[in-house]
């Protein structure tokens, strides 16, 4: 199926998805293009229309406004089979036994029953969960259940997967588990898409994200292009402390001093002359760290600045409203 995916180097393409529940508008506009064969992050703090937004792309609800393209321009509903899919709601049946259960989800997208036993077995081996192969879903640990249910969603090796919010709930063992399984899934040909609020995860393994934060679409671009959002942080000590007031002199006007040492941040370009300052000064070092923010602390930037300005128009109006 890899071989045949169309012409589009994109495996989803949406554009303008909007969608209301009742008056509230949960997404607004949001437009997504995930390049074919990446692994692609939709980040958001709760609540800011991420399951909306995946389930509008894979036409599991309509949108308002907006479409999506999956394949091309093909129709979701024809091109099933192509997508895996671990809804936010997790769920199985408790009595069936875990290979079972794979077997089961790969069959309702048209795998073979034996294969798809076979598949759960090698899946299970592999991620070093064997010893739970034959144990009925009811008796295992949420955790355990969400690693079956998320075998299932791929059992049947498809080029687009898509999971929401799939560490959630997952111990550290298995979210380790799951990162491998997606870089394996990556490097046999699928794209994936997932979303999360964890910035560790979507760090580590994506090609790109998105940020979205009420409702809207704020951050498109790779994981470094969002951490260079942020200055760099310096913490620098002298190699005697002594002089303050001169070291004070060669450091930005916002450095702060911790003990010995100096934080402060600074841009990229303001790099180079901040060494050349400190060798010229003689102050020496004994210590220095220049470090690029975490996508963490772009993840927070974004959002605070989305709540403030939101907070702002809230005071706008409170304050039309008394002046009317
Ligand atoms: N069926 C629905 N009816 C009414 N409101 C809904 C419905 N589904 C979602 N919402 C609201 O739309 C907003 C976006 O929800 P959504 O589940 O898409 O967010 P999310 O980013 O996936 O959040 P989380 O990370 O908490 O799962 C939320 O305010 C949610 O309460």
């Amino acid at each position: 199926m890899i071989g045949d995916r169309g012409l589009s180097d994109y495996s989803v393409e949406a554009t303008g998805l909007t969608k209301y529940f009742g008056a509230f508008k949960a997404v607004d506009n949001v437009s997504l293009e995930v390049p074919t064969g990446s692994i692609y992050g939709v980040l958001g703090p709760n609540g800011a229309g991420k399951t909306t937004t995946l389930r509008m792309m894979l036409g599991i609800i309509d949108p308002d406004a907006g479409s999506s393209r999956l394949f091309g321009d093909q129709r979701p509903q024809a091109v099933r089979h192509r997508i895996g899919y671990l809804p936010e709601e997790r769920g199985l049946y408790p009595g069936m036994k875990a290979r079972e259960a794979i077997a089961f989800m790969g069959a309702l997208r048209g795998l073979d029953w034996r294969e798809g036993r076979r598949r759960a077995a090698t899946f299970m081996t592999e991620l070093g969960l064997e010893r739970v192969i034959d144990e009925k879903i009811r008796k295992m640990s949420k955790g355990m259940a969400q690693m079956v249910q998320l075998i299932g969603s791929i059992v049947h090796a498809p080029d687009l997967i898509v999971l929401d919010e799939p560490f959630s709930g997952l111990d550290p063992v298995n979210q380790e588990r799951l990162e491998l399984l997606v870089k394996r899934e990556r490097d046999r040909g699928a794209t994936i898409l997932f979303s999360t609020h964890v910035m560790a995860h979507a760090e580590r393994l994506c090609d790109r994200i998105a940020i979205i934060a009420r409702s809207q679409r704020r951050f498109e671009g790779t994981v470094d292009e969002a951490r260079a959002l942020l200055p760099m942080q310096v913490r620098y000590t002298p190699r005697d402390s002594r002089d303050a007031a001169g070291i004070a002199a060669i450091l930005p006007a916002t450095a702060e001093r911790h003990g010995d040492a100096w934080h402060f941040a600074i841009e990229d370009a303001d790099v180079e002359p901040l060494l050349s300052r400190i060798t010229a000064s003689g102050h020496g070092v004994t210590g220095l760290s220049i470090t690029r923010p975490a996508l963490h602390d772009a993840f927070v930037h974004i959002v605070r600045q989305v709540d403030a300005g939101f907070a702002a128009d809230a005071t706008c109006d409170a304050v039309q409203e008394a002046l009317a």
